[in-house]
């Protein structure tokens, strides 16, 4: 228990990159307010209003049917495509409450993609994989798809890689690049706001750094949100961390403050080891 504690700590000292200015004014990218979420009759999320930060990495953590997932599935409407579902109070987005029947979903979620647990590329060409959202969206123009594709891999890291094999299945590249291919996927729409569910547990952990350091590279560009197990991750590469108990948020805030001065007593539990 100790052990994790220290090493948490330990990833929070050597943290590079760390741009903490505290002069620089915080803006907010999404924000919800007294959002509820039952599936059926089983309330799963409890009056959760938080901010979320733009072009800063937020990480959700705490143990496993606290809510974290639907928590990120909220923000962009996917909570929709869950049958029995129902999402109460207000989701802000450029200041306007998304959580309304009237709001074109799919607007929504080119502005806020998501990226899941599971790597999962259509089975088509990594070319076509990128390219798929903007022709849906009516691009047409192959050069401009060709720039599309360049840039959104390049952006996600993996241009060099694939540069000579954009017409091969993206189905032969290994679990690490089909993750970075999905990321690249959702960079293709333009999005504000990038929703990361657990995006590096099925991978490997040399797979796993290279999504870490995407992660912190992309939130140059965009918020970033993820949810993650892994509490050094958390620690690694997010700037705030919202923990979740039982479909409560029970503490959010810096993640450093989080990590090494928790206000709550159940956060201090989990962050330490003590339980979850
Ligand atoms: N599709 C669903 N139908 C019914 N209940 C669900 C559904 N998805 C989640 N739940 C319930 O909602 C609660 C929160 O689940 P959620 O998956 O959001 O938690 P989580 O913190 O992301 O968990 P994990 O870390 O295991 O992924 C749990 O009680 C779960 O059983």
């Amino acid at each position: 228990m100790e052990k994790r504690q220290s090493k948490v700590a330990v990833t929070l000292t050597n943290r590079k990159n760390e741009r903490q200015d505290k002069n620089v004014k915080k803006v907010t990218a999404l924000e919800t307010k007294d959002l509820h979420v039952y599936y059926g009759s089983n309330l799963a999320l409890k009056n959760i209003s938080m901010p979320i930060y733009k072009n800063q990495v937020t990480a959700f953590i705490g143990p496993s049917g606290c809510g974290k997932s639907t928590y990120l599935r909220s923000l962009n409407r996917m909570n929709d495509e869950i049958q029995g579902c129902r999402v109460e109070g207000s989701i802000f987005y450029k200041d306007f409450n998304i959580n309304q029947s009237s709001v074109n979903v799919f607007e929504i979620r080119k502005n806020i993609g998501m990226v899941f647990q599971r790597p999962n590329p259509f089975a088509k060409s990594i070319f076509d994989n990128v390219a798929f959202g903007p022709k849906q969206h009516g691009e047409k123009n192959k050069k401009v798809l060709q720039e599309i594709v360049e840039k959104s891999l390049r952006k996600a890291a993996l241009w060099d890689e694939v540069k000579d094999r954009l017409n091969k299945s993206a189905l032969a590249l290994s679990g690490g690049q089909q993750q970075r291919l999905c990321i690249a996927r959702a960079i293709a729409m333009e999005p504000d706001v990038l929703l990361l569910d657990e995006p590096a547990s099925a991978l490997d952990p040399i797979s796993t750094s290279k999504i870490e350091e995407l992660i912190m590279e992309l939130k140059k560009d965009y918020t970033v949100v993820i949810v993650t197990h892994n509490m050094q991750q958390a620690a690694r590469i997010s700037d705030y961390t919202a923990f979740f108990y039982m479909g409560d948020l029970i503490e959010y805030g810096e993640t450093r403050n989080i990590f090494t001065n928790p206000q709550q007593k159940q956060t201090e539990d989990y962050v330490s080891g003590n339980f979850g």
